[in-house]
């Protein structure tokens, strides 16, 4: 474990069930505060699992994850994921409006109509957020749409981490590029992991790469470091590998 970093994951493991092998295998990194991780690799290598242990939708078979040095274990689980916030990539909105949806944690946490409305604002202009939206039901969007508001609900909280799985897979490009660059921007106060598979969009943006295959951490780099030929050649290796195995023949 590193003094300075806000999230620690030491061997950690995660087995989906007796007999089924393991969705991770032993992966241990550090991610110092004001990262922002591109978490790369083929599809079915475990970067959603490695989201979902990070905020307990799951939990690890073994090894361990530290926030801010405490075991994430020791942390209540509604203090921890107001602090460590997940967007998973099919957010199921409620059937509330758009503004009932982005109210709705502070709502939660009391905070008057009124003044959560008057908190939303700002956050409809950072996230494009269209004020003819708030009156339509949030469950009446296009994926897209919903994945937006899914997001802004989530940053409007400020957590200390936000975990965001393929933000920008359901946007058009203008957008995938107007998200990301708040997310690099002074504004933004949290520490970024997300998961794409837009290495094009990640090698501008990211400070850091984690590319995961078959559930096991191939490499944790700065950017500096990353070679995106190799990994673009790496993750479309796997992907032949897995499409030509043995259930194809
Ligand atoms: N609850 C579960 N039970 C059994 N297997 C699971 C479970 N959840 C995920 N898996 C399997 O674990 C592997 C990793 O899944 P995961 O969703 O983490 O991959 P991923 O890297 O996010 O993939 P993609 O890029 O396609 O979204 C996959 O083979 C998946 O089928």
């Amino acid at each position: 474990m590193k003094d300075d970093s806000i999230l620690d994951f030491t061997e950690v493991s995660l087995r989906a069930g007796v007999g089924i092998g393991l969705l991770l295998d032993q992966v241990s990194f550090a991610i110092a505060p004001k990262t922002r991780l591109a978490i790369v690799g083929p599809s079915g290598a475990g970067k959603t699992s490695l989201l979902r242990l990070m905020n307990r939708l799951s939990e690890p078979s073994s090894g361990q994850i530290t926030y801010r040095q405490r075991p994430l274990s020791h942390y209540p689980v509604v203090e921890l994921r107001r602090q460590i916030g997940l967007v998973m990539q099919d957010s199921k909105l409620l059937e509330q409006s758009v503004e009932e949806t982005l109210c709705y944690p502070a709502r939660l946490r009391g905070v008057g109509a009124a003044s959560a409305r008057r908190t939303l604002q700002p956050w409809l202009e950072r996230l494009k957020i269209p004020q003819d939206w708030l009156g339509r039901q949030a469950v009446e969007l296009s994926v897209g749409q919903r994945q937006r508001v899914a997001i802004a609900r989530t940053l409007a909280t400020s957590p200390d981490i936000v975990l965001l799985d393929e933000p920008t897979a359901a946007q058009d490009m203008g957008y995938a590029h107007h998200l990301l660059s708040y997310l690099a921007s002074p504004d933004n106060p949290s520490t970024v992991m997300m998961v794409n598979h837009q290495l094009e969009l990640m090698a501008d943006w990211a400070t850091h790469v984690l590319y995961l295959d078959q559930g096991k951490l191939v490499s944790y780099q700065s950017i500096s470091q990353v070679d995106w030929l190799v990994l673009k050649q790496g993750i479309i290796n796997a992907q032949n590998n897995d499409e030509w195995g043995d259930d194809n023949w």
